[in-house]
């Protein structure tokens, strides 16, 4: 037997091996504390140390976790000094493929230790084994191609407004102008499912025949992103149901129904090859306040992982939310995971037609766009609004003035004057 306190989790001359995860935390100190012992702690409590000193088998400590690199930061702030601390996690600690377990190591009791006033999980490297035991997107940004014939344009939805209150058939007419005025997808709004004035099953039959008819009376694919977001069984139903209405997703709101439900519907769609669209309501309780919580570049890694296609990054600050790191986290979604396939960002919340040139220029044109208000609160309507929100993309995206083109695209024209090219809230 050999004793284990949290003081032999340090070590800072520490280096990784490859198939280690490596965990980047922000941690403020207790005021009484070492940010070396406070490390310690930190690596301590997420792998298998706790506040006591235990007597165990010398192999358990192969499970143990290793705080290293301390970074300690300048400050006169009170309390002790801040600082960036990694930890590696060695690959046993986890099972493979159950993002709920990896969660509860990493992002689990540390987050309310007293030992550190402030905690973040800034960043992870996820090693090939752990990455590739989990599904990754089925089709990632392929969905521009598999599912439509954009080109080189981002592919733009719209969400109906209000956001819940419309009956289905509103719901469905605003699908149908939206449709029909070329945009490429509808999108449930986070806080629709399956409530009484629009009831799931009604709107799922309503809403294909009118995406059938809109793909018929233009000659381009269209799709729905139906909010299957309830318990796990159910969503499992919906997208059975979804899947035998002829849809190519579901959108499931990925933080409030949990990794583990996320992972059941990747499972699912598989079986009828569909995609998911991730929207990440009720993230900024773990990524608004800097010092803590849990950064949305590693939300948006797990959910690479546990396998949607299409995730909400942020607007690069054009738009009415907060976004940390949009440019970062997309680039890290189009970038190499082991093989995993990519991610579609994102960009909604607060967009209208006049944003859009800036916004390709700060994200590129690998991306799905979202407007609701930009869309519908268009002086003439939906059918208006999506006219000049798909005129203003495309012309964006071929480095067209918009005045120019707004020239022959009146609907353009009229939504400049409304609103400019200012950033709502
Ligand atoms: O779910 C979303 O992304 C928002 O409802 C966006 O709505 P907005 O375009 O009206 O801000
Ligand atoms: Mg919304």
């Amino acid at each position: 037997m050999v004793g284990i306190k949290y003081e032999d989790f340090l070590d800072t001359s520490y280096e990784p091996v490859d198939d280690e995860l490596v965990c980047r935390f922000r941690i403020q100190p207790a005021s009484d504390m070492t940010v070396e012992d406070a490390a310690s702690r930190v690596a301590s409590e997420s792998s298998n140390g706790t506040w006591a000193e235990l007597q165990v088998d010398g192999e358990v400590r192969d499970l143990s976790a290793t705080a290293f690199d301390i970074d300690v930061e300048e400050t006169d702030a009170a309390g002790g000094d801040p600082a960036e601390i990694a930890v590696a996690y060695p690959d046993a600690l986890f099972e493979p493929g159950n993002m709920a377990q990896v969660l509860s190591c990493i992002a689990g009791n540390i987050m309310g230790m007293k030992a550190v006033d402030r905690i973040r999980l800034v960043d992870c490297t996820w090693p090939e084994p752990l990455a590739t035991s989990f599904a990754g997107p089925l089709f990632g940004s392929s969905v521009r191609e598999e599912f439509f014939d954009a080109g080189d344009r981002p592919i733009l939805a719209t969400v109906p407004k209000p956001k819940v209150g419309l009956t289905t058939d509103q719901h469905v007419q605003v699908g149908y102008d939206a449709w029909t005025g070329g945009l490429d997808l509808l999108k449930d709004d986070e806080n629709l499912t399956d409530q009484s004035f629009n009831p799931f099953q009604e709107r799922l039959t309503e809403s294909f025949a009118a995406r059938d008819r809109a793909q018929e009376e233009t000659g381009e694919p269209k799709s729905y992103l139906i909010n299957v977001t309830a318990d796990a069984n159910t969503m499992l139903d919906r997208v059975d149901d979804v899947a035998a209405a002829g849809g190519e997703y579901v959108m499931v709101d990925v933080i409030t129904t949990g990794w583990a439900a996320v992972q059941s519907v990747r499972e699912r769609c598989e079986r009828h090859g569909m995609a998911i669209h991730a929207h990440r309501a009720m993230h900024a309780a773990f990524d608004r306040l800097p010092e803590h919580g849990v950064s949305m570049r590693v939300l948006a890694q797990i959910a690479r992982l546990c396998g949607v296609d299409q995730i909400h990054t942020g607007t690069a600050d054009l738009g009415k939310l907060e976004n940390e790191d949009t440019y970062g986290i997309n680039e890290w979604l189009a970038g190499d995971l082991h093989g995993l396939n990519d991610v579609l960002p994102t960009a909604s919340g607060g967009l209208h037609p006049g944003l859009m040139p800036e916004l390709l220029d700060r994200l590129g044109t690998n991306l799905c766009i979202q407007a609701g208000g930009g869309v519908h609160g268009h002086p003439d309507g939906t059918h208006a609004g999506a006219k000049a929100f798909r005129a203003a993309v495309e012309a964006a995206a071929e480095g067209v003035p918009l005045e120019e083109r707004a020239r022959d695209h009146p609907d353009l024209e009229t939504a400049i004057e409304m609103w400019g090219t200012e950033t709502p809230r």
